[in-house]
């Protein structure tokens, strides 16, 4: 932050009388696609009813039982975020809260992985490539070719019509996510956090993983054991006067659970419902 913005982020800071401040990040519900165990990345999967059940069930039972309030909330341009953002909303009646849209919380693009099963592509290029592509730092899934049957669906879904042609992704790394991810942090939400807006993030595995890596300043070998689970609420603190992070990242759910999905989400898994294509 420069200097201009943190003494603006102090006076605001005072005035609301607060010492610190907490944003939430969220990976969103179980989607239609997570169910299936294909990969997503942009295509536009609703969540399964596991998914609006458990939004419910985890996600709003968290972020109640820890008292948590919002003045704003950021998200994707997908629809599993977006059933997830309504879910919390009319749960915690937060009917009137601002929601800001932007495609830089998209999940990362899957490239030609997108709307394959994970556990056929392991068949296909051994299970050691796939979670090079799943969790490496900076390795590139193949770029998503027009044969790709989802490639039409992605690049005219009316949702990414103000992205830049020059910008659209046709593959990404967790490098290439932190790249398009951390100026819309720096520049807006965490702005906002520093002047003392309660925010909520309802984004993706990978932007959850970005922002946590930039956030904790993970080094980019450790980084690739981090595994998000679905609709669970993790929280971090701020003290607004030095602006810098204060104790520990906070999942709101319990432990055990938290660990049994972290677990689930690391593994490639089965041919769930193999989908043919
Ligand atoms: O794109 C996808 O398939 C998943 C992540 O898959 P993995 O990287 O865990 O394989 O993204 P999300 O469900 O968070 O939108």
């Amino acid at each position: 932050l420069n200097s201009a913005c943190l003494k603006s982020t102090i006076a605001y800071s005072a005035a609301a009388n607060m010492n610190t401040n907490k944003v939430v990040l969220l990976r969103h519900g179980e989607s239609e696609f997570n169910k299936m165990n294909l990969f997503c990345g942009w295509h536009d999967s609703p969540l399964s009813e596991k998914g609006l059940d458990y939004a419910s069930k985890i996600a709003v039972a968290g972020l109640r039982k820890h008292k948590m309030e919002f003045d704003l909330i950021y998200t994707s341009l997908l629809m599993r975020a977006h059933q997830t953002v309504d879910v919390i909303v009319k749960d915690m009646n937060f009917t009137n809260l601002p929601v800001r849209c932007h495609w830089r919380l998209n999940e990362r693009h899957y490239g030609n992985l997108t709307g394959y099963n994970k556990r056929e592509m392991a068949d296909k290029f051994g299970e050691e490539q796939i979670q090079i592509w799943r969790r490496s730092y900076d390795v590139l899934p193949p770029k998503i070719v027009p044969e790709n049957p989802f490639y039409s669906t992605i690049r005219n879904n009316p949702k990414f019509k103000n992205i830049p042609e020059n910008i659209f992704p046709e593959t990404e790394s967790l490098k290439e996510v932190i790249a398009r991810v951390l100026p819309l942090w720096e520049c807006d939400i965490i702005k906002e956090v520093l002047k003392g807006s309660r925010v909520l993030v309802v984004a993706h595995g990978t932007v959850v993983r970005a922002l946590i890596k930039h956030i904790d300043d993970i080094a980019e070998k450790e980084i690739t054991e981090l595994n998000i689970p679905n609709s669970v609420p993790c929280v971090f603190e701020y003290d607004l006067k030095t602006c810098k992070r204060v104790n520990k990242m906070q999942y709101l759910a319990n432990e055990e659970y938290v660990k049994k999905e972290q677990e689930k989400v690391a593994k490639i898994g089965d041919y769930t419902e193999r989908k043919k294509m």
